[in-house]
């Protein structure tokens, strides 16, 4: 039997990481092919994903946040190989708030999020395709907008390596007092909502910006996007955010939230909004996000909760 062919793609912000280092040679030891990119810059992981291909690496490991498990799932949605024929995925959780990787129960250590990757079979995961301005753009986690999209964005980041996901939370509180609603009209099949947000989430995964479950009942393997819509409510805004913050954050949403199961949506705004797609910032009047299904196939959990049929 030929030895399987890794290559891990890590965002170079943690280049200097002695435990990945560690559990890169580990690996190895055990007879896996591990090669090593190292990113520097928007667009290196896509170049990487690009190498990989076309060296017929059987699997790829994405070492970063949501931002760097995007890019590389975005440059394997780019290419024209059918979905059994591309490197599966993996992911080390290595950013800030890695979102997707904490609502997946990936491990946190690189070397169980690598011996995860050997043990579990990949399973076809869905992206979101997202159409803003005649470009398209790809993520695998959520777009937010509102309130949860400027915490993102606005987050220092330096502040991000210091405190890790506690960072967004302290930056979002000190924006409480100034939540603006963004005026929008959402449509999709059976769906249609007008009005002021304060959040809105569209998820193939559940949660952002550090611990927000937006989407708390997405799947990624459904074919479907959940669309959460929290909206303006006169007088109980401060205490609906103030609870959002403090406490589990599900059980206020539930509450006051509008929510939708689609295959797509599109978004209308009168004045230019901004949507956060897994910290990706995309400005925009109409935006239309669709669901990709089944378009990377992703080595998760055995008992994952964003799979709908974890056994398949
Ligand atoms: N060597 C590097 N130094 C600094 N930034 C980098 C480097 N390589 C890539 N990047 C940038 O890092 C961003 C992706 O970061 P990533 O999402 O992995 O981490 P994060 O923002 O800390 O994580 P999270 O989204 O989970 O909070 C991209 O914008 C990419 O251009």
């Amino acid at each position: 039997m030929t030895s399987p062919h890794w290559r891990l793609i890590l965002n170079g912000k943690s280049a200097g990481d002695d435990d990945l280092r560690a559990a890169v040679h580990a690996m190895r030891e055990r007879g896996v092919v591990l090669d090593v990119r190292v990113t520097w810059e928007d667009g290196d992981a896509g170049r990487h994903v690009a190498e990989a291909i076309a060296d017929r690496v059987g699997t790829l490991v994405a070492a970063g946040g949501d931002g760097t498990l995007s890019e590389v799932a975005t440059a394997l949605a780019h290419c024209d190989l059918q979905v059994d024929a591309l490197p599966t995925l993996g992911l080390v959780p290595m950013g800030t708030a890695n979102d997707f990787a904490a609502a997946a129960g990936l491990p946190d250590a690189p070397l169980s999020a690598l011996e995860l990757v050997a043990a579990q079979p990949a399973h076809a995961i869905d992206l979101l395709r997202l159409e803003a301005n005649g470009r398209t753009h790809w993520a695998a986690n959520l777009a937010s907008g509102g309130f949860g999209t400027q915490v993102t964005v606005e987050t220092p980041e330096g502040m991000k390596k210091l405190l890790g996901g506690l960072a967004y939370l302290l930056t979002g509180l000190s924006k409480l007092g100034r939540i603006e609603p963004v005026e929008a009209t959402l449509h999709g099949p059976d769906f249609a909502w007008r009005g002021g947000f304060i959040a809105l989430g569209v998820g193939n995964g559940r949660q952002a910006g550090g611990g927000q479950a937006l989407c708390p009942d997405a799947w990624v393997d459904d074919g479907r996007l959940d669309v959460t819509v929290i909206p303006e409510l006169a007088g109980e805004v401060a205490a609906t955010l103030g609870t959002v913050v403090s406490e589990g954050k599900i059980a206020a949403l539930d509450r006051v939230a509008t929510r939708a199961r689609l295959p797509w949506i599109e978004i209308d705004a009168a004045q230019p909004l901004v949507l956060n797609l897994d910290g990706e910032p995309v400005e925009a009047k109409h935006f239309r996000i669709e669901c990709a299904p089944g378009r990377v196939r992703m080595h998760l959990p055995a008992d994952c909760p964003l799979l709908s049929q974890p056994s398949r």
